[in-house]
Order: C-alpha cells, then structure tokens, then sequence
C-alpha cells in the first residue's frame, strides 16, 4: 500500500527527459536525461512510489496526438521497468491555457488524480519535483514538499527565484534521489 511520505511525484518535461520550447512533439523527440531512468528505478527500488504529472499543451494545440503521448509513456514505463522499477500513475492534462480545466498545473487536478489512483486520503508528505514553479505551485496546496530541479526549464525558474522559497534545489532528479535515499537511511531526518 503506497504511504504518502514514500512517494515521489515528478513533472516530466525537463525532469524526466529533455524538454523544448517547441515541445515534445514525437517519440523521437522524447529522450531521458542520463541517469533519470535508473533514478526511477532506484527510488522504486528502496521501496518508494513514484507518479508522474504532466501538462500536456501540445495535445489541445494541435502538435502531437494522444496517441504519440501514450506511446512516450509506454517507453518510459518499459525503460523503468527495463531497470527493475515502476511508475505507479502517470496523469497528463491534455488541455490549453484557455480551456477552463481543473488539471493544468498549477492547479491541483493532476495531484488530485494521483492521490485517488493510488487510494491515498492525502497526498501530505510527499515530494512534487518540478522544472517549474507552476509544478511546485500545483503540489504545496496538496501538502507535498517542493523540489526545483535546475534541468529544463530549472535554472531559469531559479534565476526568477519567486515562490521557491520553501523549495529544495538540485542539479537533477538523479542528485535529488541521492538526497533523499541517503537521508532516508538516517532514521529520524
Ligand atoms: O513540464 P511538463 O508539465 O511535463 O510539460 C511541459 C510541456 O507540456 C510543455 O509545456 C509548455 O507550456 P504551456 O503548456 O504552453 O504553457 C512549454 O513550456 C513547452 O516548452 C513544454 O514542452
Ligand atoms: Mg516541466
Ligand atoms: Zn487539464
């Protein structure tokens, strides 16, 4: 039974694999960064769940298909599978700016999806880590804690420095679950 306070729930675009200003618009295009499959792995691994939340524009724009999207994510999953882990819920907000949804990060929807895909009461305790401060911002009304990573469009979001300041900092998601397996191993922390 996943607990809230072993859950990570990680923003795709520039966390998992290269983001673009002109999006991810193809399988082909959809590439992990080094070391953030294996980092999936590890987390699931050592007992924690991991969840994805994506906004996925591009879908109501017009530039890729559901279709394409669900084949990133089959990729994905059968890469973290590849390495002995698993992705327990991967949501995705397929809408535009101006569709008046309720799951386009910021908002809460795509957490809101995962906490009752996973049977959880809350989703206070666990980690939200993000490339932007949108992704962040989606998370802390859910109770999770903030994580920045400076990959995609991380260092920019930093360099703007508002609303982080309850935010822990990392290079990437593979220094971030360094980070949080190693204090996990120090009861108490
Ligand atoms: O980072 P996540 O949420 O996994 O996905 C972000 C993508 O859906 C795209 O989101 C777009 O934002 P707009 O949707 O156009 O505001 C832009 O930032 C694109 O560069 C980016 O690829
Ligand atoms: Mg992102
Ligand atoms: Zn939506």
């Amino acid at each position: 039974m996943p607990q809230p306070s072993k859950l990570v729930i990680l923003d795709r675009d520039g966390v998992i694999n290269h983001d673009s200003d002109a999006y991810v618009k193809s399988l082909d295009e959809w590439v992990p960064y080094p070391g953030a499959i294996e980092a999936i792995a590890r987390l699931s691994r050592a007992g924690w769940t991991v969840a994805v939340a994506t906004n996925q524009s591009g879908i109501a724009r017009g530039y890729y298909s559901e279709a394409v999207l669900d084949a990133m994510h089959r990729r994905l999953r059968h890469l973290v599978q590849q390495a002995g882990g698993e992705i327990a819920h991967i949501a995705y907000c397929p809408h535009g700016p101006n569709d008046g949804c309720d799951c386009r990060k910021p908002l809460t929807g795509l957490l809101e999806q995962i906490r009752q895909a996973l049977g959880l009461e809350t989703l206070a305790g666990s980690w939200m880590v993000g490339d932007s401060l949108r992704d962040l911002q989606a998370g802390q009304p859910m109770g999770c804690h903030p994580v920045l990573v400076r990959t995609g469009k991380g260092h920019r979001t930093e360099e703007k420095g508002e609303g982080l300041d309850q935010a822990r900092v990392f290079d990437d998601l593979a220094t971030f679950v360094d980070w949080l397996l190693s204090t996990e191993q120090v009861p108490g922390r």
